[in-house]
């Protein structure tokens, strides 16, 4: 009765098997007196494949395939990395290109632009002495008129979106690892804070850019970008830490928070001293760090010596943009002026400001064809950065679906194929061996027994005798089971030897290490050689570690290691 238990694990039943299955005294032949045994019929029906399968043998060819896909999905990863990587610089070179033009003509990275305060119930002389237009605007002063040009002006009715849309060229640019500089300018009550800061209802520049800077960073996968914040202020010559931990008495420390030291680090960039710098996993943490900024900037400067500096204070601010108005950074100020006649004088003084800041003299203006050639430039560019978008945005999702099922065969094979390999590899006892190879568990087998010997009548139940016969006859095909099992385990493991082994380079690069940057390194000949060059070229910043924006992508990590600094610029 335990023969069928025993043929259930015979997986690939060869001729030495057969033999020894039909020579054991249980298993009689078609041409024996009595009859052909239920093994024999088993073993002669066409349907032993199925019936005669090892639940820990997988076919080989089931194998192949799934090794075959998973090296195939790694190629097109690694092609479509490239694409994405292609079109990133196609992107980002037309954005460069539109700034470059986009900003002042003379210079070549600083925008300027001019916003008019509306009205407000509190304003006096409600006589606008502006006139405006989409890149000019005119002050009339004393029967004379004044006209400055930049390189965009906000009429009163803006809206906040619409600012932001104009900023937002450059937050993509610092994304792109340059420098980023935005600078509110003007007269008090022109609206500085109203246009970087906001309201609840009509959120400004800077939790638009935060919001934005996590969206656009989430998007594109084929780098990483680690992200944190300082926030600091500068009043009457003194620099205060707005994100310091509360001090816990209004002394010595205290002071210190105010009056942080700015000094140049050993590679000559702007570095303050004991700023805090904290890092931000995702944009609630950004929001929060940032709202607490703002708290304490809203609150009066105590225990500040307001003597200590004030000489060389219009300097610190200087000193602390140095490194984001250098060469190779992107500036964008806004000036604010306010729509009163009381106003104009001020209005002037800023707008001088903002126009020398420019570099360009209004009445040097490019000819009007010139204006047209430079429009039809920067449209053509837009559309080529948007198509490049567009078709990033393509791969991208590509490479994702790709890394899903990617992923999902690795899943697969392990579970299949390595269990498989463990499980033949594992040396097992002489008692697990016999029970393997017997196949099913004990309990099946007293059920069976239990069953069978329950349904049958009591004279036809073994006796004591018979029961001793059964017993070794038993052991003897238990002895043949487990020496064919020994063979089939050895040709497992020659055949695993072949395709599963972890000495096959193939699967080591699939299953060594799930890094993507070093797996492409090892498997793409291509990434890998560049990578070595740019690992030799690229100097790698050794700002702290916590003060670095890492890319997995090894082009990024020299350029993104900026982020902290021009994160505390922008605020
Ligand atoms: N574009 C605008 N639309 C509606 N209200 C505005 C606008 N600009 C400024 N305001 C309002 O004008 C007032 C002054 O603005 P805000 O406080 O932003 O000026 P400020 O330049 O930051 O002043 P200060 O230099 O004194 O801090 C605020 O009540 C603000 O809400």
């Amino acid at each position: 009765m335990v023969i069928p238990t025993v043929v259930e694990q015979i997986s690939l039943p060869s001729e030495d098997v057969r033999g020894s299955l039909e020579s054991s005294p249980l298993v009689s032949s078609p041409d024996s007196p009595h009859g052909p045994s239920p093994v024999s019929e088993l073993l002669d029906s066409p349907s032993i494949p199925a019936i005669c399968t090892d639940v820990n043998v997988v076919p080989e060819h089931e194998k192949n395939e799934l090794e075959q896909s998973i090296l195939n999905l790694e190629g097109e990863i690694a092609q479509l990395s490239l694409k994405q990587r292609s079109l990133d610089d196609k992107r980002r070179e037309a954005l460069n290109k539109i700034l470059d033009i986009k900003g002042s003509k003379i210079s070549g990275s600083i925008r300027v632009f001019c916003r008019v305060r509306p009205f407000l119930p509190t304003d006096k002389r409600k006589i606008q002495p502006i006139s405006t237009g989409s890149e000019k605007i005119v002050v009339k002063l004393a029967g004379t008129s004044k006209e400055f040009e930049f390189d965009k002006v906000f009429l009163p009715q803006a809206l906040q979106e619409e600012v932001f849309g104009e900023v937002e060229p450059v937050l993509k640019s610092a994304l792109d690892g340059h420098n980023v500089c935005v600078l509110a300018y003007g007269q008090t009550g022109t609206g500085k804070t109203f246009t970087m800061d906001g309201t609840n209802e009509k959120p400004g520049i800077l939790p638009r850019a935060l919001k934005e800077l996590f969206h656009q960073a989430s998007l594109n996968n084929s780098f990483s970008l680690t992200f944190s914040i300082s926030m600091l202020e500068v009043y009457m010559g003194n620099l205060k830490d707005l994100l310091a931990p509360k001090p816990t008495c209004r002394s010595y420390e205290a002071l210190t928070r105010c009056n942080l030291n700015i000094q140049t680090d050993s590679k000559g960039l702007v570095d303050i001293e004991g700023l805090t710098d904290v890092a931000l996993p995702d944009f609630a943490a950004a929001r929060w760090w940032y709202g607490k900024g703002r708290r304490v900037r809203s609150t009066s400067w105590t225990n500040v010596n307001e003597a200590s500096s004030r000489s060389h204070w219009n300097s610190k601010l200087t000193q602390i943009l140095r490194d984001s108005l250098g060469h190779g950074s992107k500036v964008l100020m806004v000036a604010l002026v306010s729509p009163c006649e009381d106003d104009v004088l001020e209005t002037i003084c800023s707008l001088n400001f903002a126009k020398r800041a420019r570099g360009i003299e209004s009445n040097k203006e490019l000819p009007e064809e010139l204006k047209k050639l430079r429009e039809k430039r920067i449209a053509l560019l837009e559309e080529d950065m948007r198509e490049a978008e567009a078709e990033c945005q393509k791969v991208t999702n590509q490479l994702q679906k790709a890394e899903i099922a990617l992923s999902e065969n690795r899943r697969l094979f392990s579970t299949k194929f390595r269990l498989c390999e463990a499980e033949s590899k594992t040396p097992m006892s002489a008692e697990e061996d016999t029970k393997e190879a017997i196949g099913t568990p004990r309990t099946s087998k007293k059920d069976i027994k239990g069953d069978l010997s329950s349904s049958l009548p009591r004279f036809m139940t073994s006796t004591a005798a018979s029961r001793q016969r059964q017993s070794a006859a038993e052991k003897e095909i238990v002895g043949r089971a487990i020496s064919f099992r020994s063979g089939t385990r050895s040709s497992i493991q020659f055949s695993a030897s072949q395709s599963v082994s972890y000495s096959d380079p193939r699967l080591k690069a699939i299953f060594q290490n799930s890094n993507r940057k070093s797996r492409y390194a090892e498997t793409n000949p291509l990434i890998r050689d560049s990578a070595k060059n740019n690992g030799s070229d690229r100097r790698v910043d050794p700002l702290p570690r916590s003060k670095l924006a890492s890319s997995s992508d090894p082009n990024f990590s020299a350029t993104l290691c900026r982020h902290r600094r021009r994160k505390s610029d922008f605020i």
